[in-house]
């Protein structure tokens, strides 16, 4: 039948294409469907623009590093150069991944899906029915509900505006408020954080978040702490931001970053007996829903792991096997590395603190790597990283790392966690020199 699926997946974001592709290949007939840009979030308006936004500033501040050592001055960026170069990018996605889809012989279905029953979705007005359902239906930015709301914009437009303001404004101390802010200050906007609490970017290593606030101010972000906006109001494309402490703040843009809500309404689910919170769908250890038919993944489920590109892929690769070669055991996930592509770069993997009560059993280390030969040579004014390692067996359990190399070098040591690589074994080992990977013996 034309319409009739052995599995209807619900989004087109990095985890509904990673179920449908493994789906498809384990010889399930497979179905996408998409109201919005085929890609999600991902490639549209997260982590991709995001990146060729962050890379520009990171040569900038490479250079900047070597000013009087061989360059004479800091590069400007010309915002609107940048912005074409990103949209290049951007603009091919949801053709190419659509195409994909297509080429590959897999539905796809554009519109937004509401559940009419547990194996029936509507889709402009059209039926389609399938024996299992993935909800993959991803995030949105939340907005603060004060007056003047309508103000203020997401991460999305920032990733698309055209000119860069003057004077910008960001609530929130999370990894958009971070990351964003940074890119809009080293291209030339005056820029201000506002956080409610003084305590921004939770989970991560408080004395290197500490560092990066440094570093930040050093570029020239202005931060509020212990500080909210209760009120915007607007004049010919100005704005003003009305502070809980009582002062003004008159800027060219305001964005709001104060953390993303699940896709979850306005589609049936209710009716069907779906379960789910503020935090998103709650699925049980095979990402089952409470419908037994339909699963959930990614960044619109309630869970404990990070929402990130990786994660939704790799559970929908877990779907993949579960619902297409009928594999019978329970997710079970690796440890997760997480990054700030902020100046310098913040990246963690596993245990990134120990407790009074845990001493005994780990060991922790505080390296400083600044006057090592990788830092030296790009002339970086912070390289640190905090190694914990279990001290009867010796294996590195968690690490947290500060620097423009902190990427590669806690994949590395993601690998190493995951797969319990002991030290010695990296004696055996002749990794290129001079690179990060050279070092990472003499971290443990
Ligand atoms: C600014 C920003 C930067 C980020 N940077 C990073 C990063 O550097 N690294 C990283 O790992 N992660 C990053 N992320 C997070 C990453 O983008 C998400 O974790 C990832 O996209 C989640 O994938 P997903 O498949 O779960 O959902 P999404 O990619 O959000 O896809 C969900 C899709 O479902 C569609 N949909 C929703 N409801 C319906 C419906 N009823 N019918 C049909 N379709 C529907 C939506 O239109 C959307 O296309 C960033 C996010 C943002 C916003
Ligand atoms: N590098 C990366 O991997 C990356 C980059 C960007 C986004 N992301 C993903 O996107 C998600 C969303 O990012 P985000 O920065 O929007 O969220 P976040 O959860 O990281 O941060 C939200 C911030 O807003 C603050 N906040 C919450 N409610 C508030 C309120 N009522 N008033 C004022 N402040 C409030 C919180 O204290 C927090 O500091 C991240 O959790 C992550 O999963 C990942």
């Amino acid at each position: 039948m034309k319409n009739q699926f052995d599995v209807i997946i619900i989004g087109s974001g990095p985890g509904g294409m990673a179920a449908a592709y493994d789906l498809k290949t384990a010889g399930k007939k497979v179905a996408v469907v998409e109201s919005d840009k085929w890609g999600g979030t991902c490639p549209n308006r997260g982590c991709d623009p995001k990146k060729i936004l962050y890379h520009a500033i990171e040569v900038q501040e490479n250079m900047d590093q070597l000013i009087g050592h061989g360059y004479q001055e800091k590069p400007a960026i010309r915002w609107e150069d940048l912005m074409a170069f990103k949209e290049k990018f951007t603009s091919a996605v949801p053709k190419e991944q659509r195409d994909g889809l297509r080429d590959f012989e897999i539905q796809t279905i554009e519109g937004r899906a509401v559940f009419s029953d547990a194996h029936t979705v509507i889709v402009e007005e059209e039926k389609y029915t399938a024996d299992s359902f993935i909800l993959a239906t991803g995030q949105r930015s939340a907005i603060l509900d004060i007056p003047g709301k309508e103000y203020m914009k997401t991460s999305t437009e920032f990733l698309s505006m055209p000119h860069l303001p003057k004077k910008m404004v960001f609530i929130g101390g999370g990894y958009i408020t971070f990351e964003l802010a940074n890119i809009a200050a080293s291209c030339g906007s005056e820029v201000h954080i506002i956080h409610h609490n003084d305590q921004p970017l939770k989970g991560f290593d408080s004395k290197q978040v500490d560092d990066v606030i440094q570093h930040m101010k050093e570029n020239g972000i202005i931060f509020h702490f212990n500080e909210s906006v209760i009120e915007i109001s607007e004049e010919e494309e100005q704005y003003t931001a009305k502070l809980q402490s009582g002062g003004e703040m008159a800027v060219d843009k305001i964005i709001c970053a104060t953390g993303r809500i699940p896709n979850v309404e306005d589609m049936g689910l209710d009716q069907l007996g779906v379960a789910y919170d503020k935090k998103g769908i709650k699925v049980d250890e095979y990402l089952r829903t409470t419908v037994a038919n339909i699963y959930g993944l990614g960044d619109c489920l309630a869970k404990s792991q990070p929402k990130l590109t990786p994660v939704s892929s790799f559970e929908g690769s877990y779907l993949g096997k579960l619902l297409g070669k009928g594999t019978t055991e329970k997710i079970a996930y690796p440890e997760i590395p997480t990054i700030l592509f902020a100046s310098p770069k913040l990246a963690q993997v596993g245990k990134i603190t120990v407790e009074e009560h845990e001493k005994d059993a780990y060991e922790i280390k505080e390296v400083d790597m600044s006057s090592w030969f990788t830092y030296k040579q790009r002339n970086e004014p912070v390289a640190k990283a905090t190694i914990i390692s279990d001290k009867e067996s010796g294996l590195l359990v968690g690490a947290s790392v500060l620097s423009n190399e902190a990427d590669q070098l806690i994949n590395l040591m993601t690998v190493m966690i995951n797969e319990k690589i002991p030290a010695e074994r990296l004696a055996n080992q002749i990794m290129l020199y001079p690179t990060v990977a050279s070092d990472i013996s003499y971290l443990y």
